[in-house]
């Protein structure tokens, strides 16, 4: 699978952008603010109905407009055709279409067309607090389970209400009975979400474990421990036993979102033991081990985002990671850099790879050809 053709108007700081892209590699190069990272956003949108890390849909629409539209066309692997265009509206619901026709749930969409981001805020996962290993959690297994999508959705509403319910009794407590109606409510999502990512955590160490054991080409034992409050007490216990907490704080402290991901490196804490080297190699192998995860749950072989990996990574891990990725056992590629120079020394040796290159100027994005044309009209 790979996106043919992506469109944009009035996206970020983009008026009217058509670009064509090759199946393999596509670079996107120019200087810092150009607008590199706003295609990869785009197409992260494409793929995933949203942007990622924390962007908001009302930015993503370009200043002084009212509305944005993202189009792409992904060729699947039997040759047909996906259209999809993504709609963001000042104020108004986003709409996403497929082939001329709206979904009725977004989560519908997720995961019709995998994609991993490598960026260079992934040495987050270890340095942060557990929300963003939740997110790798739920990113994973949105992309591979759309039941999963709906049930996240459908907790998260009902934690927000239930800590709205928490907050308004200020520490009284629920003669209504309607506390409990959240917490039965609660009850199914959060243990589907229990479960799923119970499940994935063993898949996903071997997968892991390759990756690291190919970038590092180190001895170091790395895995991940899943933990979760309802690994040890069922839901209405546990909902029970943190009753008069709750009361008292006035926010939710039991279930899945207080659930954590614990990196460890020969049975140690990841982040106490490992050294800077070592944990970029091992973020870079939990997006690795996402991508064949991915690839094995969807039977389609992911698009793979390389945001700003220049200018943060290392040279010599630089080198292995494009080595690894342009190997023929990944798909398609887009990458951006800074230094026009850089991408094309690494990758010219190895003719076999169809690339393309697009230089990005204050929200134009051409490729070689495209601003030879341009430049001599001009
Ligand atoms: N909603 C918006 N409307 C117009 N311009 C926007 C909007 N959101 C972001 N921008 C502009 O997009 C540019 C940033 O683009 P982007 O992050 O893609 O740059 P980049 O080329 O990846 O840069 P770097 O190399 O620094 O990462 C900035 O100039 C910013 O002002």
């Amino acid at each position: 699978m790979h996106l043919s053709h992506l469109k944009l108007t009035q996206f970020k700081n983009y008026e009217s952008q058509h670009l064509d892209f090759s199946p393999r590699l596509n670079c996107f190069v120019g200087f810092n603010g150009a607008g590199k990272t706003n295609l990869l956003e785009a197409i992260y949108y494409l793929c995933m109905s949203k942007g990622y890390g924390s962007t908001v849909d009302q930015y993503s629409i370009r200043h002084g407009d009212r509305g944005a539209r993202i189009g792409g066309t992904f060729v699947l692997d039997d040759e047909r055709e996906d259209r999809i265009v993504v709609k963001l509206r000042k104020r108004q619901r986003k709409v996403i279409e497929r082939n001329g026709t709206a979904y009725a749930r977004i989560s519908e969409h997720v995961g019709r067309y995998p994609v991993v981001i490598v960026t260079p805020d992934d040495i987050n996962l270890v340095l942060e607090g557990s929300a963003t290993r939740r997110k790798l959690l739920d990113n994973s297994l949105s992309q591979t389970d759309p039941q999963y999508l709906n049930h996240l959705i459908t907790y998260n509403r009902l934690l927000d209400n239930r800590n709205a319910r928490l907050k308004e009794l200020e520490g009284h407590p629920d003669h209504t009975g309607l506390l409990g109606v959240y917490d039965a409510q609660m009850e199914a999502p959060a243990m589907y979400i229990f479960e799923k990512r119970k499940e994935f955590v063993d898949p996903f160490t071997e997968l892991l474990t390759q990756a690291y054991a190919t970038i590092s080409g180190r001895r170091e034992e790395v895995g991940l421990e899943y933990k979760s409050q309802l690994l040890d007490t069922g839901w209405e216990t546990l909902l029970a036993e943190r009753a008069e907490k709750d009361r008292i704080l006035q926010r939710t402290t039991g279930g899945i979102h207080r659930d954590e991901l614990v990196f460890t490196q020969d049975e140690h804490p990841l982040r106490r033991v490992a050294s800077q080297g070592q944990l970029k190699s091992f973020v870079l192998s939990l997006k690795l081990a996402q991508y064949r995860l991915l690839e094995r749950s969807t039977n389609r072989t992911p698009i793979l985002l390389l945001d700003d990996i220049f200018d943060k990574l290392d040279h010599e891990r630089v080198k292995q990671l494009l080595g690894l990725v342009m190997g023929s056992t990944f798909g398609q590629l887009f990458i951006t850099d800074t230094d026009p120079e850089r991408i094309t020394s690494l990758i010219s040796h190895d003719p076999a790879v169809e690339w393309q290159r697009f230089l990005v100027v204050d929200g134009v994005a051409r490729n070689e050809a495209e601003w030879k044309r341009f430049l001599e009209e001009e």
